[in-house]
């Protein structure tokens, strides 16, 4: 069987349906009849099938930016870069283009050996964390990897303000950003009320109660279907 990818292909992702200048955000990950996105542990699972695959790497494509979490690079070590055959690509695309990959990580914990900072990745990560980090040793030698490092203020629960960040992707060019995972991001960004394109994947089976839920927080689940756009 073949699939037709047209409908990803023409649809803009760069209109945000906020009032306020921001990228256009898609949410976008996979999970399992309960609700879960990683096993035990937050062990990877492959729950996309071929052709939920390709349609994540068209998204890819078609955003200027991909955002994870610390959480997600520290587990499952992303490349987070378009992977797709000439058959799924319509005629005429061009060469293939590779999201600027974003990760907030609050403490800094990313790795200096992962995958994002090989010199085979294609674009070097943005990493936004918070100002006790500003003049670390570590801050310097992911910039001396090639990443660069952004500095923003922590909102009251700990994290990255996501308006902050917004403002300053949108300096920095970004028009549209795919936000991939993990959990707490996923979380975040729902709550934030900052999600203008909804994309999810259930795959058919149920990985029980000690996987990894996509959604923890009980006021975010409920309001779930009522405000997303899917
Ligand atoms: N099935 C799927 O489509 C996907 C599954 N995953 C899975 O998700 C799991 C990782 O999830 P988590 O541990 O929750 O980590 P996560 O990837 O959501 O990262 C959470 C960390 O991000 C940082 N952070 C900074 N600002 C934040 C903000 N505003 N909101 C939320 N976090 C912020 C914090 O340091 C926080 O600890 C892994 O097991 C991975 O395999 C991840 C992506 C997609
Ligand atoms: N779309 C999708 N389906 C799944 O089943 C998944 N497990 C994920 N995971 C996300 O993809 C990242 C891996 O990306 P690379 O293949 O290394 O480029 C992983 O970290 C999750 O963000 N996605």
């Amino acid at each position: 069987m073949t699939t037709n990818y047209d409908f990803l292909f023409e649809r803009s992702f760069e209109q945000s349906n906020k009032d306020t200048k921001g990228p256009h955000v898609t949410l976008t990950y996979a999970q399992s009849l309960d609700g879960k996105i990683a096993g035990r542990h937050g062990q990877q699972l492959i729950l996309s099938g071929a052709q939920s695959m390709t349609a994540t790497h068209i998204l890819r494509l078609k955003h200027d930016a991909i955002l994870v979490g610390i959480g997600t690079v520290l587990n499952d070590d992303p490349r987070l870069t378009v992977r797709l055959t000439s058959e799924d690509l319509p005629k005429g695309s061009g060469p293939i283009r590779h999201p600027q990959p974003i990760i907030l990580d609050s403490k800094l914990r990313f790795p200096t050996t992962a995958k994002l900072l090989l010199p085979t990745s294609p674009t070097r990560p943005w990493i936004f964390t918070s100002p006790i980090h500003s003049s670390s040793q570590k801050k310097a030698n992911l910039e001396r990897l090639g990443a660069r490092v952004f500095v923003l203020d922590l909102d009251l629960s700990g994290h990255i303000s996501l308006e902050g960040l917004f403002s300053t992707l949108w300096e920095n060019n970004i028009r549209s950003v795919m936000v991939e995972g993990g959990a707490s991001v996923i979380s975040s960004f729902l709550k934030s009320g900052l999600v203008d394109s909804f994309l999810l994947t259930i795959a058919p089976v149920y990985v029980g109660k000690d996987g990894v839920s996509a959604v923890k927080d009980a006021e975010v689940k409920k309001n779930i279907f009522q405000e997303a756009s899917i």
